[in-house]
């Protein structure tokens, strides 16, 4: 369960100090898939770049099963963040590897042998149904096999979280739905939480059992999706669900 309290981060600019995140809680069991959306500049990408520590929080707490992560450094960071994954909206796979070697590189960096490496990258390549290209550079690859290879990679140290951050606003909507649907399927059959942020609402819709509204930098409304969507209280979330999408 991760457990986010009171959690702010505010970054220092030359008008002074800017509010990224204000005040945010939030409740994540294990096995759900969470959605927070928000608008551009809302605060999504800020959020989940602190929960796995790539932005270190100004205040509060995020709780692992009870563990305040917000304090770890040195080796315990790391054994962190290989139970984190994260899949991001423009891939950012290495360009000059192959997709095997680019599934396999996690475990490059976490000392495994190549014979281990070798052996993760063909499974996770079956899971995401790309073993026919593992020797195939990422430039030979659609957008949406390029997803499904970094979906891959980022479940090579079998992390018990995926953090998604856009993960499908650079496909179409077919290869949108596979991916979902791919995630869909990791969620149930790894028992992986994931927490994917998003702008669409058909991307709650579809694959979210829970989710928050993010707006200017605090959550105005969370619960499961289908109670938001059937009774949404706030302003914003009725705007959400009457556009689609959360735009300027
Ligand atoms: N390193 C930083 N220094 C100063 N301000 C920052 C920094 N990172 C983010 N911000 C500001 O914090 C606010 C929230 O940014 P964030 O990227 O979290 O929003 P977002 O909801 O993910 O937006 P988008 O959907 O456009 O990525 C923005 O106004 C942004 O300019």
């Amino acid at each position: 369960m991760i457990e986010i309290k009171n959690l702010s981060k505010f970054f220092s600019t030359e008008n002074g100090d800017f509010t990224a995140i204000k005040n945010i809680n939030l409740t994540i069991e294990d096995g759900d898939i969470f959605g927070i959306i928000g608008m551009s500049g809302a605060g999504k990408s800020t959020l989940i770049r602190c929960i796995n520590l790539l932005e270190k929080p100004s205040e509060g707490q995020i709780l692992i099963d009870g563990q305040d992560i917000t304090s770890l450094e040195g080796r315990n960071l790391l054994i962190l963040r290989r139970k984190i994954g994260m899949v991001f909206q423009r891939f950012n796979l290495l360009m000059q590897r192959t997709i095997r070697d680019n599934v396999a590189f996690p475990l490059e960096i976490a000392g495994a042998d190549k014979k281990q490496r070798l052996q993760r990258a063909e499974e996770l390549l079956d899971i995401v149904g790309l073993s026919s290209k593992a020797g195939a550079y990422p430039v030979q690859l659609s957008g949406g096999q390029q997803q499904r290879v970094s979906i891959a990679r980022a479940l090579a140290n079998h992390p018990t979280l995926l953090l998604c951050d856009e993960p499908t606003s650079a496909l179409d909507s077919l290869t949108t739905n596979s991916i979902l649907k791919l995630l869909k399927d990791i969620n149930h059959k790894l028992g992986v939480t994931i927490i994917i942020i998003t702008h669409e609402i058909s991307v709650v819709e579809k694959i979210c059992n829970k989710v928050a509204i993010i707006n200017e930098s605090e959550i105005v409304e969370q619960g499961f999706t289908k109670d938001i969507i059937s009774n949404p209280q706030q302003e914003i979330t009725k705007q959400l669900l009457e556009r689609g999408e959360l735009v300027e």
